[in-house]
């Protein structure tokens, strides 16, 4: 059935130092990190959450393994399956959809997680649950819809197209079959953050810059000591692999849209056009909280969001964001379903989502037009290292 030659989708441009990076270019699927953590943010997202639903492990060990070659694929703008949507036996389902076909690989990444359900008694897994995927709080004022929370696995697949994106994550759930089932997923659009210096920084749906004092790629040290697990952090399987904390955040749109500029700046600490921190000029100028302005008030309000969540706020502690926007239609009250798919990777929990939060839930000004409906909590292993290596092999190997 002319295997191999018919699936692949159209013909992967090969990034090289002849031309400059574009949209449509594949990123490495293998190497010592996943994909899709300080990989530059694309513009689109589709995450999926799955629950386990066979109790053989190794039943979830041949997925995983099938995942993993599928993924490799897939993000290299090939078809799911050597025989793809239209090469394959006539009598048998096609061992890809199809939707993508004609695509380019459009800087598809995936990631995969797992969650704390699945370290629970089903696989004997729970001796090897990282310290560091430690159950978050509850935090004050969430309100956390458990249909759409939590999950054994995650995969956040992100890319430049949004049928891309989503073609994988069919695939994916086409393929778990008998094995998982989806539990919840979420479509994003318009990164709101930037993972790399060489990206500009994009706008919430609160019309802000996002993303300015992110952790970036390019902060060597930095990553090493706050994004990857290392061998001494006490689960060696996660070496090279990072911790995954999802929160979909939904947004007071409309009331919001009826603040004035003033209060909408004072929340943040930073001007809506520029993106400065206030009482400076330029986006990337450093904060100043003890700078004043005339009437003696901070510039920047004790209670406003950069001012809260800034490392000094909390021993140092950062985050890699790597956030959506997303609109779900609306509410069926004339208001937007919208707002913010929070994702932040850390080497801790414990010392980075879970401070930084508890922080913002007590005080942050921005709470009054925001409320927390969804959470995840991952630990994402790390990269596979070439086509005999699978996802989770240092877990279940
Ligand atoms: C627990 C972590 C965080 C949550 C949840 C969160 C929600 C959230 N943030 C914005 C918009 C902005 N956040 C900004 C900065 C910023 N936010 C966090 C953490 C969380 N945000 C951190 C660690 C930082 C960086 C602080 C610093 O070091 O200065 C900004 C400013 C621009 C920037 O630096 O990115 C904006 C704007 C929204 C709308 C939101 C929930 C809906
Ligand atoms: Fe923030």
């Amino acid at each position: 059935a002319g295997a191999g030659a018919l699936a692949t989708r159209s013909t992967p441009q090969q990034p090289t130092t002849a031309h400059a990076p574009s949209p449509s270019d594949p990123f490495p699927f293998y190497g010592p990190h996943q994909a899709g953590i300080v990989t530059p943010a694309q513009d689109r997202l589709h995450f999926v959450a799955f629950d386990v639903t066979t109790t053989k492990k190794a039943e979830l060990v041949s997925l995983l393994q099938e995942w993993t070659a599928a993924a490799a694929r897939l993000t290299q703008g090939k078809e799911a399956g050597s025989f793809g949507a239209a090469g394959g036996d006539p009598e048998a389902a096609p061992d890809d959809t199809g939707e993508a076909l004609g695509l380019p690989a459009s800087g598809l990444t995936l990631t995969i997680g797992f969650g704390p359900t699945l370290f629970d008694d089903r696989f004997g897994l729970a001796a090897q649950r990282p310290a560091a995927l430690a159950d978050l709080p509850k935090f004050p004022g969430e309100r956390l819809i458990p249909e759409i929370s939590g999950g054994d696995i995650c995969v956040q697949a992100c890319a430049h197209d949004p049928q891309v994106a989503v073609h994988a994550i069919r695939n994916l759930a086409r393929i778990g079959f008998g094995r998982v089932s989806v539990r919840w997923s979420q479509l994003g659009f318009g990164r709101t953050s930037s993972t790399s210096r060489a990206q500009a920084t994009p706008r919430n749906l609160m019309g802000f810059k996002d993303g300015t004092a992110n952790m970036k790629l390019e902060d060597t040290e930095l990553l090493r000591d706050q994004l990857w697990a290392a061998e001494q952090d006490g689960s060696a399987w996660m070496a090279g692999g990072s911790y995954l904390v999802t929160r979909k955040i939904r947004m007071n749109i409309e009331t919001w849209d009826r603040a004035s500029l003033r209060e909408q700046e004072d929340i943040f600490g930073r001007d809506k056009g520029e993106g400065a921190p206030l009482g400076k000029k330029q986006e990337f100028d450093a904060v100043d909280f003890a700078a004043r302005r005339p009437d003696g008030q901070p510039y920047i309000a004790e209670k406003s969001h950069v001012r809260l969540a800034h490392p000094s706020a909390h021993g140092n502690a950062h985050l890699l964001r790597r956030g959506y926007n997303y609109v779900d239609g609306s509410d069926g009250l004339g208001r937007l379903d919208a707002g913010l798919f929070f994702i932040a990777y850390q080497r801790d929990v414990r010392k980075q989502f879970v401070p930084i939060q508890m922080g913002l839930a007590k005080n942050d000004l921005l709470n009054e037009y925001i409320q927390h409906v969804s959470s995840g909590l991952f630990a994402c292993p790390p990269g596979v290292q070439d086509a005999g290596d699978y996802w989770g092999r240092s877990l279940f190997g």
